[in-house]
């Protein structure tokens, strides 16, 4: 069965605590716009479509179990908008949950003034429809990402088996509603027998990489292996790898693409090798309002998450077959491992610049550049 990062019903969140991953699955509920916000920037969830789909669900409980019904409809809107805009300021880089406010604040102010009978309870419900058919339509854009995306490496490369790929940051079932969308290119390969080896990096923050996607590789059995963030040059002079597959947070107008850190480094290395280098992106990632990257903003995170690192004490020693580590989730420690005094610099994201991406793909299908080598990305809005 799929890994299930949300868990939703009509009036009921919960979300699995990814700061717990890989070593318990426990859910926590969420049951209200202030939750949700902290447990986005905490990371208790975390991925750009996951980030987006927790936080307008929350407000659809919230609005679902409190009494609105004396509130008149231009009051619940202005209550909705601006939790929407307090949702917003969670995380700045990715933009899914932006797009996402914007659509509904739109929906809502038309639900609020389209008739003169609206009601705070008819406002709240046009909603509540929305934020769910959100949730609905991520799991089927990114089965379609993964359809186009597979397809489209087995072109580029003229292999349709013993393909192996690269994958960095966390894009899986946890970082979307379902199936994901870089690793839902992999799943794809994986499903068409096409797929021989995916390697993951340990991507900070919190390595997510190691954490998340291993976790994730290893639960759907796909055959996988996990390289440090500076061994891909290694890699890729070692192993025939077709193709880096990695998200994104937000890609301009132009298609440069903000994504985990490390992301950029990798891209250079991959043309340094005339390896593809592939960003899959839902719509709901592509900022046509964004010209470049340098409009984007880049989260920083705290220091402390490089100087220090967590997790559950080992209680056996596996000697050579360091895959089989016994944990003690009961007693989780945290081990300072860099020099007192150094500063860090921890940016969360960087900007991979259009030149060195060679494909982008949509639930809509794949933006490669023009004759001029330039992404038309608004050909992925069709
Ligand atoms: C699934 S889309 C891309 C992801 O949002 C992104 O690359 C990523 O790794 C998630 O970042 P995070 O910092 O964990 O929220």
């Amino acid at each position: 069965m799929a890994l299930q990062a949300i868990r939703y019903e009509r009036g009921s969140l919960s979300i699995l605590d990814q700061l717990l991953l890989p070593h318990q699955s426990i859910y926590i509920d969420v049951p209200d716009v202030s939750t949700a916000w902290n447990a986005i920037k905490t990371m208790q969830v975390r991925g750009a479509p996951a980030i987006a789909i927790v936080a307008v669900l929350a407000l659809a409980v919230e609005l679902h179990n409190n009494d609105n019904a004396s509130q008149s409809a231009p009051s619940i809107l202005t209550e909705i908008h601006s939790k929407l805009d307090y949702l917003v300021t969670s995380r700045p880089t990715a933009v899914n949950l932006g797009d996402a406010a914007n659509k509904l604040k739109t929906l809502t102010e038309k639900a609020a003034t389209a008739t003169e009978s609206a009601t705070s309870e008819s406002v709240v419900a046009a909603f509540i429809e929305a934020a769910e058919h959100m949730l609905l339509q991520d799991v089927e854009d990114n089965k379609a990402i993964g359809r186009h995306g597979a397809l489209w490496i087995q072109n580029a490369v003229s292999k349709t088996s013993d393909i192996r790929v690269l994958t960095h940051c966390n894009t899986g079932s946890l970082a979307t509603a379902s199936y994901g969308t870089a690793l839902g290119i992999i799943r794809s390969l994986h499903a068409n027998n096409s797929l021989s080896h995916a390697y993951c990096t340990e991507t900070r923050p919190y390595n997510q990489g190691s954490r998340l996607t291993a976790y994730e590789l290893v639960h759907e059995q796909i055959p996988a292996t996990l390289i440090t963030d500076s061994m891909a040059a290694s890699l890729f002079s070692s192993q025939n790898i077709a193709a880096v597959i990695v998200g994104a947070d937000r890609v301009a107008a132009n298609g440069d693409t903000a994504n985990k850190i490390g992301t950029f480094q990798l891209a250079i290395v991959a043309r340094h090798f005339g390896v593809k280098f592939v960003v899959a992106a839902p719509t709901t990632s592509v900022d046509l309002n964004t010209e470049n990257g340098a409009g984007i903003k880049i989260e920083h995170r705290p220091g402390w998450e490089v100087l220090v690192v967590s997790g559950p004490t080992v209680t056996n020693n596996p000697g050579n077959d360091s895959s089989n580590v016994e944990v003690n989730v009961h007693d989780v420690r945290s081990v300072k491992q860099a020099a007192n005094g150094i500063g860090v610099f921890n940016p969360s994201f960087d900007v991979t610049p259009a030149a060195l991406i060679d494909a982008i793909v949509t639930e809509n299908g794949v933006v490669e550049k023009n004759a001029d080598g330039v992404f038309p990305m608004h050909q992925a809005f069709k």
